[in-house]
């Protein structure tokens, strides 16, 4: 098992991040912030030892479950409401624990909650959206880190014609910043050559009610 403490990583300033400067967003892109050989573990784990969920949403008055599975993880007080369903958050897992840490040491962030979504193969995916939801304030810092299967992701303005696509591969850390969830839309488009697993984790921060 490779010692996931051991980190040999680049800091943010460090030759190997690219910066895109987007209107009403920025963004930056780590490839291969994790080794295939830390990521293979770390997929394989979290395939195992969590409890995948596929909820049931209700989008524009239809009752249909996620084209994915999910695990929604944090602090005791992390609860996340989106459409229509609330999600109380697992207790952490050591391993995404320890991720967590490190992504805030490395990206100076204070996230206490992840997201995480298993798509099993190129037909699962994810429709568009923001990551706007009120508890996470506004103009959130999201991070993004991709295990396993390469799968593009889409950026859309929300009221111009820009668009942009990123092949996030095993290993990538991308940082969502500025007013990004605010005036972009994003996505995982299905991708019928995408035939094994991708496992993604998104770090958030909501902050604890007095
Ligand atoms: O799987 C991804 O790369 C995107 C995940 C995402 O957008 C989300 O969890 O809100
Ligand atoms: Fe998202």
């Amino acid at each position: 098992m490779p010692d996931l403490s051991d980190s040999d990583n680049q800091s943010r300033s460090a030759v190997g991040c690219q910066r895109f400067v987007l209107p009403d967003a920025e963004l930056w892109l780590w490839p291969r912030w994790l080794d295939a050989e830390r990521s293979a573990v770390v997929m394989q784990r979290l395939q195992q030892q969590l409890q995948w969920q596929q909820p049931e949403l209700r989008l524009f008055g239809n009752v249909v479950s996620i084209p994915r599975q999910q695990v929604w993880m944090g602090d005791a007080h992390c609860s996340y409401r989106y459409s229509g369903v609330t999600f109380v958050p697992e207790p952490w897992h050591p391993l995404v624990q320890k991720l967590t840490a490190w992504v805030n040491q490395q990206l100076n962030q204070r996230f206490n909650c992840v997201l995480l979504n298993l798509y099993q193969n190129g037909s699962e995916h994810m429709g568009w959206h923001s990551d706007d939801e009120p508890e996470l304030g506004l103009n959130p810092d999201i991070a993004s880190l991709s295990l396993g299967q390469a799968r593009r992701f889409d950026l859309k303005h929300k009221h111009q014609q820009y668009q942009l696509s990123l092949p996030l591969q095993d290993g990538d850390l991308l940082l969502m910043q500025g007013p990004c969830q605010q005036y972009w839309l994003h996505r995982v488009p299905k991708q019928a050559q995408a035939s094994s697993a991708r496992l993604n984790l998104t770090f958030r921060y909501i902050e604890k009610p007095l």
